[in-house]
């Protein structure tokens, strides 16, 4: 007995295997209560040989020649009932195809055979094993697909199902009904799991069979497991069948929206005046802001916070009246105190509303003149045709009658650019040729407004500062010419003033001023720029009525001035 244990022992071990083949003449008698004391420690070594076997089962598939022949006819009940060299056998169990070999070499040879080609065998189903699990790991798109796999066998909460393929195992279990007893069969069901998404993926249903075998082995499966089971979560969302039709359904109404707004007029859809002015002031806001934050970071008020604050709102075109009106005012409450950003910017806004009431003036137009006559000066791309346009479309929609007269004789382009406004407004232009002079177009203008009983006749005109003697004269000459027709003609003289020119507007408007006698000022381009503060200042020097500022170069980019939303905006603060 003693040395038919050592065999035992030895059988379980390859080395010893070759021992056997010289005892295998005596070994006939067995006693199975022996053998069963021995079961614990030949289990023992079974496990290790699962381990690296374990990946073997596939190798069922790849030796079924020589294996199956002999292994079908009674592998699986015999190992474990017959003889209990099963046990011992356990690991080749695993290999399945191995436990028949062994029976029929009770002797031992056969059991060393088999498991050799089974682990030439092995790499194959490895490589199978492997191939699936590092394709879905390495390109997603693999694993994507495996998740509708998943879904299938998850109908309702994945995980379960992920466990119901386990119990696919339960089918190994047959195979080694043995090992049942073992606790890695559980552990084996997870590989399974895996085996299902992979194994549908490429292969046909029927080839998933053998897969199940294999998974014993890895107990990465596990790991793949909890990866599965996110990717379940993600198939439970069923919302994002819903999403597409949101999806859908909002592209579909943003588009109608803004297909709708276009055709609508213009100011139904439109942001509001002040959201419109607050984007257009975005830049000015922002790099004020911005400085103001930067001199009182940490900071207490005084001497030199209040000249840096100086400094900047005068870097940003407030104009050095205003900035000392602000920091003035900011001095009297906070001297000596931490100022925050905030109550900066909020003063500032309070003192720049304080600059820009007296100036912000609706435009009157007295009808009693027929036309009232609006005379529209500014250096040249100032925005004096653009904004003629807009004005036109303001009063046109009022229900009033306009004229336009193409005062700029020295650009074909100014001129087609009136008579396009002129279209678009149902306005009618008077125009002359090239070059022609410009007063005598504004006479000839004057009559026919008057002939036609236009409500309104606005001038265009040249703003060519290149030649500042001859603008003065011509526009001189033009008011003059007006004057023969209506003494008070022209009844406004607006100015558009290129919020993008910065400090150089100022004199803009004082050489306007004196040359055509500017009453008016329309502040344009507001929209993007940094400058804004100019207006601010223009307003505090001269004074004159600021009746529109442009934010924009659509017709409905002109809008009345506001004190307090221009304040505001500018300011930042809400
Ligand atoms: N962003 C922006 N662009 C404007 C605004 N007003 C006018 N523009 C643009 O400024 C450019 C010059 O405008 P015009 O109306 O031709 O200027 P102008 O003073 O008549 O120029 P001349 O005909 O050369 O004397 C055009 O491209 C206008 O679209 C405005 O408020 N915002």
């Amino acid at each position: 007995m003693a040395g038919f244990l050592k065999k035992i022992f030895s059988f379980g071990k390859k080395e010893v295997v070759e021992e056997r083949i010289d005892e295998t003449t005596p070994l006939p008698p067995i006693k199975w209560d022996a053998l069963e004391a021995l079961k614990p420690a030949t289990e023992q070594a079974v496990p290790e040989f699962l381990k690296h076997e374990e990946p073997r089962p596939e190798a069922e598939a790849a030796p079924p020649p020589p294996v199956e022949a002999e292994a079908p006819p009674a592998p699986l009940p015999a190992p474990v009932e017959e003889v209990e060299p099963a046990p011992i056998i356990s690991p080749e169990p695993q290999i399945q195809p191995e436990p028949a070999p062994v029976e029929e070499p009770k002797p031992e040879p056969a059991p060393t055979v088999p498991p050799e080609p089974e682990i030439q065998t092995e790499p194959a189903p490895v490589e199978e094993l492997r191939p699936p699990e590092t394709a879905a790991e390495e390109p997603e798109p693999e694993e994507i697909p495996a998740a509708p796999v998943i879904a299938e066998p998850v109908p309702a909460p994945e995980p379960q199902e992920i466990l119901e393929p386990e119990p696919q195992p339960p089918e190994i279990a047959p195979f080694q009904p043995e090992k049942q007893p073992e606790p890695e069969p559980v552990e084996m069901p997870a590989p399974p799991a895996e085996a299902p998404s992979t194994a549908p993926k490429s292969e046909a249903p029927p080839a998933e069979i053998p897969p199940p075998i294999r998974q014993p082995a890895p107990i990465e499966a596990k790991p793949v497991l909890a990866e599965i089971a996110p990717e379940p979560e993600a198939v439970p969302q069923p919302p994002p069948e819903p999403r597409p039709a949101p999806g859908k359904v909002t592209v579909s109404k943003k588009v109608e929206q803004k297909a709708e707004p276009q055709k609508a007029p213009g100011p139904a859809p439109k942001r509001s005046w002040f959201q419109r002015m607050k984007e257009g002031l975005a830049r000015s806001s922002r790099e004020l802001s911005g400085n103001i934050a930067g001199v009182f970071t940490k900071r207490k008020l005084d001497e030199d916070t209040l000249q840096d604050l100086e400094d900047v709102l005068i870097r940003a075109d407030l104009g050095m009246e205003t900035a000392l009106r602000i920091t003035d005012s900011l001095a009297a409450s906070r001297y000596g105190k931490d100022v925050s950003e905030t109550e900066v910017r909020a003063i500032m806004a309070a003192e720049v509303e304080k600059v820009l009431t007296h100036v912000a003036m609706p435009l009157e137009l007295d009808l009693s003149h027929k036309p009232h006559v609006i005379l529209v000066v500014g250096v040249n791309g100032t925005g004096k045709t653009t904004t003629i346009g807009k004005l036109a479309a303001k009063l046109t929609d009022g229900g009033l009658s306009v004229m336009l007269a193409a005062g700029d004789t020295f650009r074909a382009a100014a001129i087609e650019q009136l008579k396009i406004w002129g279209e678009r407004t149902k306005s009618p232009v008077i125009a002359s040729k090239l070059g022609a002079d410009a007063a005598g177009l504004a006479y000839d203008a004057f009559e026919q407004a008057k002939q036609a009983g236009s409500d309104v006749l606005i001038i265009d005109t040249a703003g060519r500062l290149q030649n500042k003697t001859e603008l003065m004269a011509e526009l001189e000459k033009i008011v003059r010419v007006l004057g023969k027709l209506d003494p008070e003609a022209p009844h406004t003289v607006l100015q558009t003033v290129d919020a993008t020119t910065g400090q150089n507007a100022l004199n803009q408007v004082e050489i306007f001023r004196n040359v055509a006698g500017v009453n008016g000022l329309v502040m344009t381009k507001l929209d993007g720029t940094a400058r804004g503060g100019i207006l601010v200042a223009i307003a505090a020097k001269h004074k004159l009525p600021v009746y529109f500022i442009g934010v924009g170069e659509q017709v409905d980019d002109l809008e009345p001035f506001s004190a307090s939303e221009f304040a505001r905006a500018i300011a930042g603060v809400a």
